[in-house]
C-alpha cells in the first residue's frame, strides 16, 4: 500500500520566533517520487523528520492518507527514512542489519526469508555476512536501503542518500533508487540540495528557499517556467544568466530592454508575451537568459524572434561535446543573494508569510533592513554565459556577433517574481 503525504501550512520553530519552516503546504501523492530542493539550511531535513514523527510540528497539520498524523509516534507512520551517513549499526552484518527492523516489528520470527528477498532485488545477496567496515560507501548505501525496504513500507524518506558518494556511484545509484520506488510504487519524498539530482529523479520538484516554499512543480516547468528568480538560477547548469534591465517602451518607437552598453531590440511584431511588458516602461528589471537561449552568429542568420547584441570572448570552458563561452556584453549581472548560503539567522515576527526580497542590487527599490548581506559570489569572467559547440574558433579578446532568442527571454521585476512569461503561462503539452 502506498499512501498520500500532506502537509497543511506547517510550520518549525526550533527558537521561539524563528521558524525554519515557514507555513508549508505540499501534497504527495500516492506513488509519487517528490524531491524538496534548496540550499544547506532551508529547512529540508527539519521536513523529513516532522514528517518521520522525529520532529514535534509547531504549527500546521500533517496528514497521512487524510488522517491527522501530527501526533501518531513514528513506529505507527509506517515510514521508512533513509539517511545520508547511512546509520548502519557497525557491529551487525549486513543481514542483521537489514532484518533488525523486522526482528523489532515480529520478535522471535524469523526474518530470513524477508532479508534473502529484499537482498536479491537490490543485488547486494554477497554482502550480507559483511560487516560495515568491510563494505564500500555504495554498499553501504544499498544495504541502508535494504533494511529501509525489508519492512515494505508504504512511503520512503530519503535525506541526502547519496551525498556521502563519488559523483559516479551517486549517477549509478541514483537510476537505482528511480528504478526501485517506481517498480514498488513506494510514495517517496527525497532530499537534495543537488538541483541536477533533483531534476533526474522527481516526479515533481519542491524549491525551498530559507524554510518557505518557491514552487513545486515538474522538472520540466520548474526549468521552463520558474516562478522567480531564486528557481530560475538555483536549477540549471551552467546558472542562468541574469542582468540588470531598464524596460525601454516608447510610444513612437521599438520596445527594448536596455542592458547598459547595448540593448535588445524586441521584435516585431511585438509577442502578446513582450506586449504585457510595457506595462514595466521606465522600471528595473532582471533579464533571464539561459545559456542556450544565445548563440554565436552573425546578425544577417538572425531567425524571427531573435535579437543581435555583440560580446567580447573572455574565457572558453571546454567540456567534449560543448564549449560554454564567457563573454562580456557591457551589462550589470543581478546578484540573488543566499542561493548558496541558508535563511538569515535572524528573527522574524511570528506569522510572517512573505519571503525576504529576492535581490538586493537593484534600485530604486532599496534593500528592506532584513535583507541579508549579499553573499560572496564565485566571481566569473565576464556577464554572459553561451553554451556553443566545440568546432567554433573562441579566442579571448575576439569581438563576436551573438543572437539573442528572445521567445526564451525571462523577465523578473524588482522583487525577483516573474512577469514574462506571465506567471499563468503554460508550456504546450508534449502529446499534442
Ligand atoms: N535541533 C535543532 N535545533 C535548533 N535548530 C536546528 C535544529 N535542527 C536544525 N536546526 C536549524 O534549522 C535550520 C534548517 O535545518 P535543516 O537541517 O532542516 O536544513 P537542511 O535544508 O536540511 O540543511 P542541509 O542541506 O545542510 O542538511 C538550520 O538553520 C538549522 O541550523
Amino acid at each position: 500500500m502506498t499512501r498520500a503525504i500532506s502537509l497543511h501550512d506547517v510550520s518549525k520553530a526550533y527558537t521561539k520566533g524563528v521558524r525554519v519552516v515557514d507555513g508549508l503546504t505540499l501534497d504527495v501523492g500516492p506513488g509519487e517520487f517528490l524531491v524538496l530542493l534548496g540550499p544547506s539550511g532551508c529547512g529540508k531535513s527539519t521536513v523529513l523528520r516532522m514528517i518521520a514523527g522525529l520532529e514535534e510540528i509547531s504549527e500546521g497539520e500533517l496528514l497521512l492518507d487524510g488522517a491527522y498524523a501530527n501526533d501518531l509516534p513514528p513506529a505507527e507512520r509506517d515510514i521508512a527514512m533513509v539517511f545520508q551517513n547511512f546509520a548502519l549499526y557497525p557491529t551487525m552484518t549486513g543481514r542483521a542489519n537489514i532484518g533488525f527492523p523486522l526482528r523489532m516489528e515480529a520478535p522471535g520470527a524469523d526474518p530470513s526469508p524477508q532479508v534473502d528477498a529484499t537482498a536479491r532485488m537490490l543485488g547486494i545477496e554477497d554482502l550480507l555476512e559483511r560487516y560495515p567496515s568491510q563494505l564500500s560507501g555504495g554498499e553501504r548505501q544499498r544495504v541502508a536501503m535494504g533494511r529501509a525496504l525489508a519492512r515494505r513500507p508504504s512511503a520512503f524518506l530519503m535525506d541526502e542518500p547519496l551525498s556521502n558518494l563519488d559523483a559516479k556511484l551517486r549517477t549509478h545509484l541514483r537510476a537505482e533508487i528511480a528504478q526501485l520506488t517506481t517498480g514498488l510504487g513506494v510514495t517517496t519524498l527525497y532530499v537534495t540540495h543537488d538541483q541536477a539530482e533533483a531534476m533526474s529523479l522527481g516526479d515533481r520538484v519542491a524549491v525551498l528557499r530559507g524554510g518557505v516554499l518557491q514552487q513545486v512543480d515538474t522538472p520540466r516547468n520548474v526549468y521552463a517556467l520558474p516562478r522567480n528568480v531564486f528557481v530560475a538560477a538555483f536549477i540549471g547548469t551552467p546558472r542562468i544568466n541574469l542582468l540588470r534591465g531598464v524596460v525601454r517602451a516608447p510610444l513612437d518607437g521599438a520596445m527594448s530592454i536596455n542592458l547598459g552598453r547595448q540593448a535588445l531590440r524586441l521584435p516585431e511584431p511585438l509577442s502578446a508575451e513582450h506586449k504585457l511588458l510595457r506595462v514595466q516602461q521606465g522600471r528595473e528589471v532582471i533579464v533571464g537568459l539561459r545559456s542556450e537561449a544565445i548563440r554565436v552568429a552573425p546578425g544577417r542568420a538572425a531567425r524571427p524572434g531573435e535579437a543581435l547584441i555583440t560580446g567580447l570572448v573572455r574565457h572558453v570552458e571546454f567540456q567534449g561535446h560543448e564549449v560554454l563561452a564567457h563573454f562580456d556584453t557591457g551589462s550589470a549581472p543581478a546578484q540573488v543573494p543566499t542561493l548558496e548560503s541558508p535563511r538569515p539567522d535572524l528573527p522574524r515576527p511570528p506569522r510572517r508569510r512573505r519571503t525576504p526580497p529576492l535581490l538586493t542590487r537593484l534600485r530604486p527599490h532599496p534593500a528592506p533592513p532584513e535583507t541579508p548581506p549579499p553573499t560572496p559570489q564565485v566571481v566569473v569572467p565576464g556577464d554572459l554565459i553561451v553554451r556553443t559547440t566545440p568546432d567554433l574558433d573562441l579566442r579571448p579578446g575576439a569581438q563576436l556577433p551573438l543572437l539573442v532568442d528572445l521567445t526564451r527571454l525571462f523577465v523578473f521585476d524588482h522583487r525577483g517574481e516573474r512577469v514574462s512569461p506571465a506567471p499563468a503561462h503554460h508550456l504546450p503539452d508534449l502529446a499534442e
